[in-house]
């Protein structure tokens, strides 16, 4: 039987993970990210990588822990649009400026996503990417900043969540609901299946 680590301190990836029934252990990554790529895709998976390497290296230090059978899963996430690359907000304007270049039209959501197997006494490293694209509807100058005052879009990629008030203003998807939420849960399942592996058993 797998444990299972996620190595990320967003409620959402933990929900996401619990819906489809994984059980897991939290110990979010902590260590400075490095980007080297300027491609989107590139750039959630080398972060994914590193926040599961960071708790993966974090478990090694841990005394009396037995790394047998161990996952860590990390995860990433950022909205690309018109060749830039938007993460979390650094402030209130940020996230108003964000808001005015992503409204009225469409967008993409990258989430990278590593597992780190523990096999042999080794990490095993198998990394992935999902893409969505997000379209919204015209969006005023008022209800952006109405929005920004709710202080939601603070903690999240692109300066908004699909989940919560900014719904208001979606028109709708192409791809994975839950990667824009922060984690592909159903290509995760997929993916570890490919790999022989059963994260919910
Ligand atoms: C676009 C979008 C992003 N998000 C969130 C998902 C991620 O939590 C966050 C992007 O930041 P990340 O840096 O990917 O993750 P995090 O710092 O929240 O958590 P950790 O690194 O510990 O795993 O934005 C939403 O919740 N809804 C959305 O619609």
């Amino acid at each position: 039987m797998k444990k299972i680590v996620l190595a990320s301190a967003s409620p959402r990836r933990r929900e996401l993970l619990s819906q489809v029934g994984v059980v897991f252990e939290v110990k979010p990554a902590s260590g400075e990210e490095r980007i080297t790529s300027a491609e989107p895709a590139k750039v959630v998976e080398e972060l994914s990588r590193q926040k599961a390497m960071f708790t993966a290296y974090a478990l090694e230090e841990e005394e009396n822990r037995d790394l047998r059978d161990v996952v860590v899963i990390g995860a990433d996430t950022v909205v690309s649009y018109e060749g830039k690359i938007l993460g979390k907000p650094a402030d209130e304007t940020a996230a108003i400026e964000m808001l005015a270049m992503l409204q009225g039209n469409t967008h993409q959501v990258y989430t990278g996503v590593t597992l780190l197997i523990r096999e042999k006494g080794r990490w095993k490293v198998h990394t992935f990417h999902e893409c969505t694209d997000v379209s919204f509807y015209p969006v005023t100058e008022e209800e952006i900043k109405e929005y920004v005052n709710s202080k939601d879009p603070m903690d999240k990629a692109g300066s908004y969540g699909i989940q919560g008030a900014w719904g208001a203003y979606v028109k709708g998807i192409r791809g994975d609901y839950n990667n824009v939420v922060g984690l592909p849960v159903a290509r995760l399942i997929y993916e570890t299946k490919k790999l022989g592996m059963n994260l919910r058993g």
